[in-house]
């Protein structure tokens, strides 16, 4: 079972509640995360949460996990491993290779998330850069999909090695 997961949200996503509620919904993404806390004490796992607009910063912080990246000296004592990653990359889904290749470099299993159907919206949402390499997709849940990802994690996930 893993201990420690690590949810990351994308690009556009600190916007959750404002943005577009129709699609999106009305609840923030420090509503989802607050939720993904106590949802995780609940079920006796450690949770970080990660947010940015930014590629690159996704890109460190996936390497972080893996004790690797710009921000990790080579004195720094291993952290805690992450053992599985929840992530909703938003635009960068469709577009990103690097963080693709993140992923793959760190080799921790991932499951990808999306509020909205990517598969009823604009034909570029259906392409993803990552659905071949998740272990599983969670869309058009609604924000729902957060809580059904750390369910599904914490409960269900087979971790190599633990
Ligand atoms: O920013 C987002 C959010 C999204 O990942 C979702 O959660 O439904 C879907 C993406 O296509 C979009 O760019």
């Amino acid at each position: 079972m893993p201990r420690r997961i690590l949810l990351i949200n994308g690009p556009n996503l600190n916007l959750l509640g404002k943005r577009e509620p129709h699609i999106y919904g009305s609840t923030s993404l420090s509503d989802i995360e607050a939720q993904a806390r106590q949802q995780a004490r609940e079920l006796g796992v450690e949770i970080d949460t990660f947010q940015s607009n930014h590629e690159g910063a996704i890109v460190d912080r996936i390497q972080e996990t893996a004790g690797w990246g710009p921000n990790v000296q080579e004195t720094d004592a291993p952290g805690e491993k992450v053992s599985a990653i929840i992530i909703n990359a938003g635009a960068l889904t469709h577009t990103s290779v690097a963080v693709r290749d993140a992923l793959a470099a760190v080799a921790i299993p991932f499951v990808e998330l999306h509020v909205s159907n990517v598969h009823a919206r604009e034909t570029f949402r259906a392409h993803s850069y990552l659905s071949d390499k998740a272990v599983a997709v969670i869309c058009g849940m609604g924000v729902y999909g957060y809580k059904a990802a750390i369910e599904f994690v914490a409960k269900h996930l087979k971790i190599e090695g633990e």
